[in-house]
């Protein structure tokens, strides 16, 4: 069916079933002119908003509608996660060109849908909007963390150890094998699953909340996300790149791809894993609460004043520029 025979309100209709998972902490979902929501009690209450544009954050000629939305969720808990909370409800604004087909929004609704029930997250609310060209997908999320579990990015001191979750680079290397629309080979899958359907990392975030002194999550590649907590913390970070976790797929196919593993990790963005640091001690115990553990150490945090050094492969220290990816450069 066309956009045009539903119409906004219609269109509205569609979209607003199965939007509350857990209707304890809502009080008005969708149908009103505000939702209503009841804050658990002792709580802080985080807010965080990513947007993605077409032809900026995806290209619908290698992203489903289905995989667009569960993404477009996704890198907003992810932010959730990287402040050491709980992802509790999303508001959902969409611009949609007039030429859009209702299936499309089904499927991109059903991808939303699909995340926000794993993670127990509800859908409030939101805003539809037509536009003349290229879909505009914005997503506010809310969410909770207990004030001692709080995750900022400026509490880095000299000595912790920097550590991430997961393996990098997988994303970026993902997107240049659909960008360069090579075929796919078996090796590719995990690669274009972690860009087109990143896994945010919710469970660890909680665990790693208990014990770390910041965190930020990998929107913009290793290299940018770890400047971030140096010059908010106002220490020097020294990244060694012989510690940098990869994938298997991505290491043994490393000749296949324009770039190396380490420049898709350091400059390529988009892995949305956790990048934290840590003192040493509650290093230890960290490990032991995460027996199958799949965080790394990556470096460590020195005085300093926001400079990021990277030791490279060859033992020689560099300054790291954070070119990652840069909406205006
Ligand atoms: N247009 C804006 N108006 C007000 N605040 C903004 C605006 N854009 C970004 N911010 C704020 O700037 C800070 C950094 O935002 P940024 O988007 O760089 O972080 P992020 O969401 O973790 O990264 P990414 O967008 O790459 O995933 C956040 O506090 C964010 O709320
Ligand atoms: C078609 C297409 N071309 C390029 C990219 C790469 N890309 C876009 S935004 C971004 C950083 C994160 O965004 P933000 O900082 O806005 O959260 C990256 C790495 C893509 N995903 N799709
Ligand atoms: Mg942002
Ligand atoms: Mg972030
Ligand atoms: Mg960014």
């Amino acid at each position: 069916m066309d956009i045009k025979e539903c119409g906004e309100f219609g269109l509205i209709d569609l979209i607003k079933e199965n939007c509350i998972v857990e209707p304890k902490s809502v009080a008005v979902g969708i149908g009103d002119d505000a939702a209503v929501l009841i804050p658990t009690h002792n709580m802080l209450q985080l807010v965080s908003a990513d947007m993605l544009v077409e032809g900026v954050h995806f290209d619908l000629s290698f992203i489903s509608p289905f995989q667009l939305g569960y993404k477009s969720l996704a890198v907003n808990l992810s932010d959730i996660a990287a402040m050491g909370g709980i992802p509790k409800h999303v508001v959902l604004s969409i611009a949609l060109p007039k030429k859009i087909n209702v299936d499309f929004v089904k499927e991109l609704y059903r991808g939303m849908k699909n995340i926000a029930q794993s993670f127990c997250v509800n859908i409030v609310g939101g805003d539809t909007v037509s536009t003349h060209d290229k879909i505009v997908i914005n997503v506010t999320v809310l969410g909770e963390v207990e004030p001692e579990k709080l995750q900022k990015r400026n509490g880095a001191k000299p000595g912790d150890f920097i550590v991430v979750t997961g393996t990098l680079g997988d994303s970026a290397a993902g997107l240049d094998i659909l960008l360069n629309k090579k075929d796919n080979f078996d090796f590719a899958e995990p690669l274009i699953k972690a860009h087109l359907m990143p896994f945010p990392q919710v469970e660890l975030g909680r665990i790693i909340a208990k014990y770390a002194s910041s965190m930020n999550d990998i929107s913009d590649g290793l290299a940018s996300e770890a400047k971030e907590i140096a010059l908010a913390s106002s220490v020097d970070v020294m990244l060694d790149a012989g510690k940098v976790p990869f994938s298997t797929e991505l290491l043994q196919r490393a000749n296949f791809f324009r770039k190396t593993p380490l420049e898709y990790a350091l400059f390529g963005g988009e892995d949305y894993q956790l990048l934290f640091t840590i003192s040493k001690e509650k290093y230890i115990l960290l490990q032991k609460e995460l027996s199958n553990c799949n965080i790394k150490v990556v470096g460590e945090v020195k005085q300093g004043t926001g400079n990021v050094f990277l030791k490279e492969y060859n033992g020689k220290f560099v300054n790291l520029e954070p070119k990652g990816y840069n909406h205006f450069r």
